[in-house]
């Protein structure tokens, strides 16, 4: 059986204990590997090399080396494309073609545009007069901000964890990765490149293990520097319980529960396109994707048809399948909880306009984690799957009359990560984007991303914002030094 282990210190080692958990292929149910549970001694030896490492090679390194780095790390993601295509399928369940498109390349993605940021970024410098008479220069200087704990979730692995370990690497920090203990394969692979490649011993190491566990012991180590986080929001409070003591920094991206907003002088094609992509993509997995959906009562009938049919055609099937357009759910108790949410919905009243159960699946997708597409209607705002962040593939579809009444019902959330907008009136498209509370708005598309842009939630949906420039006020302190002249 193949087994997945820690990375601490430039060595892939097993834990102390030799405590092992199984990982399982999510559309079929079979165990894939042994994954070593890390516990104190783990925690204990990555966060030390991590420390060592920052006054080491690895922190004496000059800039341009290091960015020089991150390009090879990148590089070297890309040569071993299909490999990282594999372990990040094979853990999640994702159908090949998302993780082709989107996990790798990202995965790659992240170090260049961090090594591009680090290249371009400039330091502040004021002159001004003294109060005697003479004059005072004051300059800025930014330093790494030393060892960084990544705890990153099972979603869009690779993806989210380097969107953190890339620009932490690229400021000069030393990192401890904790991957979700369900997809933990790619964090470990990245452990290959940083050694081929040559990242000096310590400023990457993976912990793998639980949350609960590993997470807890790695969070509250006193020699970490600061927190990044992807996940749930009631972890993140946890995690930020946890920053409280030593006033430890930490950046969180948490959930969301998104509106789509339909106008009815959208463009019926585009919108439904993509909101079927923004619903049921990575089987509606992605923080960013759309839960609540309001359309305009002109065009509600026709846009409810237009999206079930579209969604009808979506092609339920395994990894390796070309054909295949959605996957399974990412493990068995994560498909206990959204269906629970199905159940909950049709309770509560709920129109159950497609889906809402387990589809059937044939041979040996017959035990994975597998729900269909789901979409309902007639549910008021109150209604529990209207409210709460399913993060499985259905939306539920609101009827509105005007502009204000929709802007009050989209913000009608304790979240605030991203929504849509469709309309041809750009007009409007602007008016309505001023005022609603996400960190993103996009408008007639989804998860169009420049990696250079503010990326981070309002509300409830998280703390900070990371993406170009934005990272480095987390992954640097900022030093000003003032000189009389
Ligand atoms: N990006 C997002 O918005 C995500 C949302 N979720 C939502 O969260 C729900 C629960 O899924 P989980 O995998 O349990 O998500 P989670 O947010 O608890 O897990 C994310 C990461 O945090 C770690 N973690 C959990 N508890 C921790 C703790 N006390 N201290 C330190 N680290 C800890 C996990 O091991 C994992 O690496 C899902 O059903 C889904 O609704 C899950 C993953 C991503
Ligand atoms: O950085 C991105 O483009 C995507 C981010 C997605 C999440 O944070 C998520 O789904 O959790």
């Amino acid at each position: 059986m193949k087994k997945v282990q820690h990375y601490i210190n430039g060595q892939f080692i097993d834990s102390v204990s030799n405590e092992f958990f199984d990982n399982y292929n999510p559309a079929t149910n079979e165990l894939i590997s042994k994954v070593a549970l890390g516990r104190e001694d783990e925690v204990n030896a990555a966060v030390q090399a991590a420390k060592n490492a920052l006054t080491g090679e690895w922190g004496q390194m000059k800039l341009n080396d290091r960015i020089a780095m991150m390009y090879e790390i990148a590089n070297e993601i890309d040569r071993r494309f299909d490999d990282f295509l594999e372990a990040e399928a094979l853990d999640t369940g994702k159908p090949y073609s998302i993780a082709r498109h989107i996990d790798i390349p990202r995965g790659a993605a992240n170090f260049k545009v961090f090594a591009d940021t680090m290249k371009a970024v400039a330091d502040e410098a004021y002159q001004a007069n003294t109060p005697d008479g003479k004059k005072m220069f004051n300059y800025s200087v930014r330093k790494p901000k030393g060892v960084i704990a990544v705890i990153s979730p099972w979603n869009l692995p690779l993806l989210l964890m380097t969107w953190k370990v890339g620009p932490a690497m690229a400021c000069g920090n030393s990192v401890v990765v904790k991957p979700s203990q369900v997809t933990p394969t790619t964090t470990s692979l990245l452990g290959e490149v940083m050694s081929k490649v040559g990242v000096p011993a310590g400023a990457y190491n993976v912990v793998q293990g639980k949350g609960s566990i590993t997470g807890n012991l790695l969070t509250a180590h006193k020699d970490i520097d600061a927190i990044t986080f992807t996940g749930e929001t009631v972890t993140g409070e946890m995690i930020m319980k946890a920053c409280s003591v030593g006033v430890r920094d930490v950046s969180l991206e948490l959930g969301g529960k998104n509106p789509a907003i339909v106008f009815a002088d959208c463009d019926m094609q585009k919108a439904v396109f993509e909101t079927t992509r923004s619903c049921f993509s990575n089987s509606g997995q992605v923080c960013l994707g759309t839960e609540r959906v309001y359309v305009q009562r002109e065009i509600f009938d026709e846009f409810v048809a237009k999206l079930k049919e579209s969604a009808s055609k979506l092609k339920l099937g395994i990894q390796h399948d070309e054909s295949s357009d959605m996957g399974p759910l990412v493990s068995a108790t994560h498909r206990d909880k959204v269906l629970e949410y199905y159940k909950k919905a049709e309770a509560e009243g709920a129109n159950v306009v497609l889906g809402g159960g387990v589809p059937k699946m044939s041979g040996n997708m017959k035990d994975g984690y597998w729900v269909e597409p789901t979409i309902w209607t007639g549910l008021p705002e109150t209604a529990t799957v209207v409210k709460e962040e399913v993060f499985g593939p259905c939306c539920h579809v609101s009827v509105f009359d005007t502009e204000e009444e929709v802007i009050k019902m989209a913000n009608d959330t304790k979240y605030g990560l991203a929504s849509t907008i469709f309309t041809e009136n750009l007009t409007k498209a602007h008016r309505v984007a001023s005022q609603i509370d996400s960190g993103i708005v996009w408008i007639n598309s989804w998860f169009l991303r420049d990696l250079r842009t503010p990326f981070g939630g309002m509300k409830g949906s998280g703390i900070g914002r990371e993406g170009g420039h934005h990272s480095l006020e987390f992954y640097t302190e900022l030093k000003n030094v003032c000189i009389k002249m």
